[in-house]
């Protein structure tokens, strides 16, 4: 591909990713593996500039454009070196007329904007995140492990936490394959740490999702007590299976809940669990450092579904506690209405709990819970909670 062809390409792609934003579609990573399965004629090097590209104006632009050629056009007129590349040869984009405006730059959509929790630094928001792995104490200890990874610094307040500089390849490392390692965010490690999962407990990961912090809690676990992977879509529970058994925490069991019905599914564990881990989903504010174009996805009422959602998971999750239990609540979002306000909602509806202080030396108190963000932490962004069941 000539260098023009791969910005018409990169146009190409950002129609379709701004298609699938508007249309709750696929993440844009799909459709890029997708666009060149079906061009195979594109190499290693024309794949790598492409994505490039899509990525460098999807950071861009905080309100998702009308077309792709509006997002490339903005980042042409930042930068000359991408403008030249508009010119009209075989395969690439016409060149830009007089007068053609590009996508505005920005972080933050302006009506999510006063939605942010205060303390957010909004300009950190889409830094470029490091790989941060956790040593999997079922299968070695750090003092085995960091050795084998020179490049790898400490991560405060994570023992077994390990940092490597973005774009680090460990997937091809040993260590990643025998389930040494797992890639998994600094911020999703504090939070698997203060659930204080300990051997022998009972402890149900209600979102469980692909296991990320499943895997975390049954390290922290040894092995040993009752661990329960719950979620409501198939396909992510299945994800956990290969993870689970890779990482050799082969006493998870997993359960596939009926949505609106979960708590017919529960029902067996009300009263039993030591620690319930509400890992929620939400707007993923926090992540945009990896997905920046969930900005371009999220709306107001999808905002508002969220936290209706949330709410209702809260409520069904808090009689699984036994009296004493921890029920941690997070969310990889920012805002206060996903954040604080709906921790102190569940706080006024739910008597006999209380916040519990999260001893962590990172994040920032915010209402009852702590507040993690890229700015401040170096991780994703993140909310969470500790609130504990009355005895
Ligand atoms: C933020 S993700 C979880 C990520 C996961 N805990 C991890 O660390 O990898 C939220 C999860 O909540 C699940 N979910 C959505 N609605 C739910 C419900 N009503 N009950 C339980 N899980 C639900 C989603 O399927 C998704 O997997």
């Amino acid at each position: 591909m000539t260098p023009s062809a791969r910005i018409q390409a990169a146009i190409d792609l950002l129609d379709a990713i701004i298609a699938s934003a508007r249309d709750g579609g696929p993440a844009a990573d799909t459709l890029i593996a997708r666009y060149f399965k079906e061009r195979r004629y594109a190499g290693s090097r024309d794949r790598r500039a492409v994505r490039d590209h899509v990525y460098d104006a999807i950071r861009r632009v905080a309100e998702r454009p009308e077309t792709g050629r509006e997002a490339m056009i903005g980042l042409a007129l930042e930068w000359p070196e991408v403008a030249a590349l508009f010119d009209g040869s075989a395969h690439a984009p016409l060149p830009i007329e007089p007068g053609e405006v590009g996508a505005a730059a920005g972080v933050v959509p302006s009506w999510l904007q006063p939605l942010l929790a205060a303390p957010v630094e909004q300009a950190a928001l889409l830094g470029r995140a490091p790989v941060d792995l956790r040593v999997n104490r079922l299968k070695a200890v750090p003092a085995d492990v960091a050795p084998l990874l020179p490049d790898a610094a400490p991560i405060v307040g994570l023992a077994d936490g390990l940092r490597l500089p973005e774009g680090s390849p460990i997937e091809q490392h040993a260590a990643w394959k025998d389930g040494r390692v797992e890639v998994q965010d600094a911020g999703s490690q504090w939070i698997s740490a203060a659930c204080g999962a300990q051997p022998g407990m009972t402890v149900v990961d209600l979102c469980a999702g692909a296991g990320g912090k499943t895997l975390a809690l049954a390290a922290a676990m040894r092995g040993q007590g009752t661990l329960i992977a719950a979620d409501t879509i198939r396909s992510r529970l299945a994800r956990l299976e290969p993870r689970a058994e890779r990482a050799g925490a082969t006493f998870i069991e997993t359960l596939l809940m009926d949505q609106s019905h979960e708590a017919r599914g529960l029902a067996a564990l009300n009263g039993r669990a030591d620690v319930v881990l509400v890992d929620a989903p939400c707007s993923g504010t926090g992540t945009w450092r990896r997905n920046p174009e969930a900005r371009w996805r999220l709306t107001p009422a999808r905002l508002a579904r969220l936290v209706a959602e949330q709410a209702r998971i809260l409520d069904f999750a808090a009689p699984l506690l036994a009296p004493g239990g921890v029920l941690l609540y997070a969310t990889c979002a920012l805002t206060d209405r996903e954040g604080r306000d709906q921790v102190e909602a569940f706080l006024t509806r739910h008597a006999g709990w209380a916040a519990e202080p999260i001893d962590l030396p990172v994040g920032r108190p915010h209402g009852a819970g702590l507040l993690l963000t890229p700015g401040h932490d170096g991780s994703d962004g993140f909310y969470f909670a500790r609130l504990k069941r009355g005895a």
